[in-house]
């Protein structure tokens, strides 16, 4: 226990963020009008090489001229490995209008990653004026984003979400996969003839879950590759957001609806909270500090689950 409180993350919903290619300009307006609540157009590795310039130009076109409503609109950079980074980022800020709200750095690797790019962005909002501070969202996905994962979470203000980058990580990792996410088929144990899977990402999950929770961040799991297995991406999310994670990638607009689904409250998961918060009120009236409800325990810290599940749908019922 410590004598300093949890931060609270920013209070708006990431339960999905749908990516789209910068060099596609065709579905950004299919983008804007999906139902996911961030929109993260990617100048990074969904663009080849020789695409990079024309993918800005349309990004900061499209940041003006498209109605992005009322999403969180984001813009996936470059690495701070390449010769473009330094460019999308003078490019957007100079250029783009005040509708962006986030920049995302990917295969961030320590601290002083993000004081580069925070140290840019810095300038370039003061010499043109820019009022709305810029937001950042980071990708964990290399070995050293894992090792650092928490020095990176406590590096900028500006910093609002991370993400587990499951592709990246996995090469980084020299992982045995070429699958992005989900089940892994040589990850198993043997019981008695039975084969049991293991989930290969749970710990670089719980790391960014724990280093997001003491700084105040939105922590979100990253892309789930096989578009065409709902199933896949549906169990993967539910793991996630069982392990406190707000929200998952969409690569496909059809994952959209699978994200959302997964991580809004469920009516009966609401009501089984407000339960338990009113079964603690009789609680405390009658001098109890735990009480039971439906044949289980549930005691103060039952309340802050509690919470967590009312707070989640109430901030999501309010976004309208
Ligand atoms: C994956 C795709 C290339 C598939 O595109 P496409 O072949 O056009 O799919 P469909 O024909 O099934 O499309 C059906 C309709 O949906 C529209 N569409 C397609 N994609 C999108 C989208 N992203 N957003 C909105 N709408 C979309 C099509 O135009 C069709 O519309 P209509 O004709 O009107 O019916 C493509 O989905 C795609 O490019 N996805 C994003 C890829 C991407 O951004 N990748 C980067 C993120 S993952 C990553 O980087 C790894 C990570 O860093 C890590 O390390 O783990
Ligand atoms: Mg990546």
């Amino acid at each position: 226990m410590s004598f300093k409180v949890q931060p609270t993350p920013p209070a708006r919903p990431n339960r999905c963020q749908l990516f789209g290619p910068g060099s596609r300009p065709a579905i950004f307006e299919k983008m804007a009008g999906s139902d996911a609540d961030v929109i993260n157009l990617d100048l990074e590795d969904s663009v080849g090489p020789d695409d990079k310039a024309e993918a800005r130009k349309n990004i900061v076109q499209a940041i003006g001229d498209v109605d992005w409503g009322d999403k969180h609109l984001s813009v996936r950079i470059n690495g701070l490995d390449t010769p473009y980074w330094y460019r999308d980022v003078v490019d957007l800020l100079e250029n783009a209008g005040d509708r962006i709200d986030q920049i995302m750095i990917p295969k961030v690797g320590n601290a002083s990653d993000l004081y580069a790019v925070d140290a840019l962005v810095t300038s370039i909002e003061a010499a043109k004026g820019r009022t709305k501070p810029i937001a950042f969202e980071v990708i964990i996905e290399t070995a050293a984003g894992l090792a650092h994962v928490n020095e990176i979470a406590a590096a900028s203000p500006r910093l609002q979400a991370m993400s587990l980058g499951a592709a990246d990580y996995a090469a980084s990792m020299g992982m045995a996969t070429t699958g992005i996410g989900g089940t892994q088929e040589n990850y198993y144990m043997i019981h008695e003839g039975q084969k049991f899977w293991g989930d290969p990402w749970h710990w670089v999950q719980t790391a960014i879950v724990a280093a997001c929770r003491t700084r105040g961040i939105l922590p979100v799991d990253g892309p789930f590759g096989d578009f065409s297995d709902d199933d896949g991406y549906r169990a993967q999310a539910l793991r996630s957001a069982t392990l406190g994670m707000v929200g998952k990638w969409a690569i496909h607009p059809k994952q959209v609806a699978l994200a959302n689904e997964v991580f809004t409250p469920s009516d009966a998961a609401v009501t089984e909270a407000r339960e338990i918060l009113d079964a603690m009120e009789e609680a405390k009236r009658t001098g109890q500090g735990a009480a039971v409800y439906k044949g289980r325990l549930v005691d103060l810290a039952s309340i802050r689950q509690a919470e967590v599940i009312v707070k989640q749908s109430e901030m999501i019922a309010n976004r309208g």
